[in-house]
């Protein structure tokens, strides 16, 4: 497999690519052994020496964070990037105050709204440098009841001679996409991280970068970020047009939804589904069907946390009104086949599955929920491209992965004869489950109180 995991956590029924979840409280022991880890796994994963750590979130709780190192490295040098403003930076500045091994990072946000969404952990050993990108954050409460996703890369060998941004890359230019993401934050601690960046080995990493830095991008720059990246990326790397075509659906699994305007033909399915249905040599119109897995108010009553799941799951009431449409794409949050439907999900996937869905052509983890802050919007008739937020996610493409042209989808009993295929592990159940016509969608905003959780309680929100 891609990764020098310890045996512990490799004990997998199919390769993994790196991707796992994160370790759900009371599941089934098989349910939490393959393919899941919780933050301590993670910093236990090989044998190498901890020399210092970036972690790159939204909420960090500082004290639980430093518990989840091995006690041996909770003196190494750590650098949190966030992107907290005026009282919870001063909170967070407090709470960096009491360990001399912490320096604070303050990514600059100044498009209104935008916020540091990025998940990622630069982990530097005596013997390498290991990336994870993921979609917890650094707070208890994200990594014991919900299905969070995980990106381990490989431990990266350092650069034999000096250190370079162009040796030691590979065919997805991961090195290089990361170093230029890395740049735009414009920060002299995170410079000093893309010098050991430049100092390691990364050519056996063999998935994309999809990152989302704030700005009024212009010209080639528009292409280097957010959904004009993924264009971009599938149209030079992805799937065949004769293979996928414009009846394969797109699958959009988030935590959040922003305001998508009042014309679903303008932006979601026009120019975001035009990116994210592109293949090889073309973008394609937005014939493609979407569907778009989002939590019921039923999913949320009935996961582990009872309602409280919800405030993980900031939709509002007035955004929702302004987009009835959605609707008409909405399907239910359901995992079984990894025990996880009641395990609420905080995990951003995207992905494009076969009409019969026994296939699926590529697999997006990302930190990116269905908005345009996170994936940015073309204005000025096209000639700037605006992003608000933070965010990084790594695209997975099969062809890059295992010599095949599709991953198959777990569990599916009829395989196309002539196709030995590898699953994706999919972290919910397809085919999906649509609404049913008495599904609400969750809105956080509003009181549910047609039945209590599995706690007792219903939801008034103040
Ligand atoms: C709307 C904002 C304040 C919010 C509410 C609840 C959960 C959030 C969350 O989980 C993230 C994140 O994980 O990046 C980011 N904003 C979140």
């Amino acid at each position: 497999t891609q990764n020098n995991l310890t045996p512990k956590v490799m004990k997998e029924s199919h390769p993994s690519f790196g991707f796992y979840l994160t370790k759900v409280k009371g599941l089934a022991p098989e349910y939490n052994q393959h393919s899941a880890l919780d933050l301590k796994d993670i910093f236990s994963l090989t044998k190498a020496k901890l020399k210092a750590s970036a972690q790159f979130n939204y909420m960090t709780d500082i004290p639980w964070l430093m518990k989840q190192y091995p006690a041996e490295y909770r003196s190494c040098p750590l650098l949190i990037v966030h992107g907290e403003q005026r009282g919870s930076k001063s909170a967070l500045e407090k709470a960096a105050s009491v360990f001399p091994n912490i320096t604070l990072c303050n990514a600059k946000l100044e498009i209104m709204y935008g916020t540091h969404h990025t998940k990622m952990m630069l982990l530097l050993y005596d013997s390498g440098l290991r990336i994870v990108i993921h979609t917890a954050n650094l707070i208890e409460n994200d990594w014991f009841q919900k299905t969070q996703g995980i990106w381990i890369s490989p431990l990266f060998p350092s650069l034999l001679g000096e250190q370079s941004a162009h040796r030691g890359n590979s065919a997805t230019n991961f090195k290089g996409d990361l170093l230029e993401y890395l740049s735009f934050y414009n920060r002299p601690d995170i410079d000093e991280w893309c010098k050991h960046i430049k100092g390691h080995d990364l050519s056996n990493s063999s998935v994309f970068l999809i990152g989302s830095i704030p700005g009024r991008h212009l010209a080639e720059r528009k292409t280097s970020f957010g959904h004009l990246k993924l264009r971009k990326v599938l149209n030079l790397h992805g799937p065949e047009k004769s293979l996928v075509t414009s009846s394969w659906p797109l699958i959009g699994q988030f935590s959040s939804i922003g305001s998508l305007g009042t014309d679903q033909n303008q932006w979601l399915c026009g120019e975001w589904l035009a990116s994210l249905g592109t293949v090889k040599g073309c973008s394609l119109t937005s014939k493609t069907p979407l569907q778009l897995v989002f939590p019921t108010v039923n999913n949320v009553r009935e996961s582990l946390e009872g309602y409280p799941a919800g405030t993980s799951l900031p939709y509002s009431i007035n955004v929702a009104k302004k987009q009835p449409y959605l609707r008409n794409f909405l399907y239910q949050w359901k995992s079984d086949r990894l025990s996880r439907s009641h395990a609420s999900p905080h995990i951003k996937t995207y992905l494009r599955v076969s009409p019969d869905n026994s296939s699926v052509a590529w697999f997006l983890l990302t930190s990116a929920n269905l908005s345009k802050a996170a994936w940015g919007v073309l204005e000025k008739n096209g000639s700037q491209f605006m992003i608000r937020s933070y965010e990084l996610g790594v695209l997975f493409m099969p062809q890059y992965l295992v010599s095949r042209k599709v991953f198959g989808v777990p569990e599916v009993k009829e395989r196309k004869a002539n196709m030995e295929t590898i699953s994706f592990p999919v972290p919910y159940d397809i085919p999906l489950i649509p609404y049913s016509n008495k599904d609400e969608i969750w809105i956080w905003d509003i009181p549910h109180i047609k039945a209590p959780d599995r706690h007792g309680n219903k939801w008034c929100p103040p």
